[in-house]
């Protein structure tokens, strides 16, 4: 049994630098509600973030896409979004035949005391922009993230100095592509990594976003 497990899980393929990831974890009382939670509790202070602003723009080719209206430097944060954890059964019995399958993040069970409460956490759905990001090779992507199994988040950080009116993209994943957007709403599950459970989630594809045409 762990103790106080207050770092994210690290996974390989997520590319935020380390030192955002650290402020990230460290989570502290808001000053301005002056409430006093257990430390555990709190899952995210967005008080102590100072997003830059970004317009959602809806383009015909990959629908809605995300902006930034100013010069973002490398590292900072630009997002972070809370999610919806759908356990396993939910998830691969209705949630994989509906729009959602084009949206969710893999994800898993931390080891602290949220265990139980989100047992057999499946898939994420990310609330709010973390969902509207579109795809680019990693080397275009300007933008990385880290998934917080603990605070149950996503945190996406700029990868390199982004330009005024520059879409903000991640990677999905390798070997993936768009050729039209009628055939992006068949399936792909958003992203990335194998995880740690061993049963047959761990057989299929590391990436699974990828289209079977
Ligand atoms: C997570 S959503 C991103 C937001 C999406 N554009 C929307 O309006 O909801 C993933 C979907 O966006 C579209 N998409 C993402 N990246 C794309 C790209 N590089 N080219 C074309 N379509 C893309 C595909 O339809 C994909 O299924």
């Amino acid at each position: 049994m762990e103790s106080k497990a207050e770092q994210p899980i690290l996974q390989p393929t997520d590319s935020t630098p380390k030192n955002i990831l650290k402020s990230y974890s460290e989570t502290t009382v808001s000053k301005e509600t002056n409430r006093e939670f257990d430390e555990d509790d709190i899952l995210l202070d967005l008080s102590k973030y100072d997003f830059p602003p970004l317009t959602i723009v809806n383009s015909n080719e990959r629908g809605r896409c995300v902006f930034t209206n100013s010069f973002i430097k490398q590292g900072t944060v630009v997002n972070i979004s809370p999610v919806l954890i759908f356990n396993k059964e939910e998830y691969l019995k209705y949630g994989k035949f509906t729009c959602l399958d084009s949206y969710t993040y893999k994800w898993q069970n931390p080891t602290n005391k949220f265990e139980k409460e989100n047992c057999n956490s499946w898939m994420a759905l990310a609330l709010g922009l973390g969902s509207l990001f579109n795809h680019e090779p990693l080397e275009k992507a300007n933008l990385g993230f880290m998934r917080n199994f603990y605070k149950q988040s996503i945190i996406y950080t700029a990868t390199r100095d982004i330009e005024p009116n520059e879409e903000l993209c991640i990677c999905y994943g390798p070997n993936i592509w768009f050729e039209n957007k009628k055939l992006n709403e068949s399936k792909i599950d958003l992203l990335i990594e194998s995880t740690n459970n061993k049963d047959e989630k761990s057989n299929e594809p590391d990436f699974l976003a990828f289209f079977n045409l």
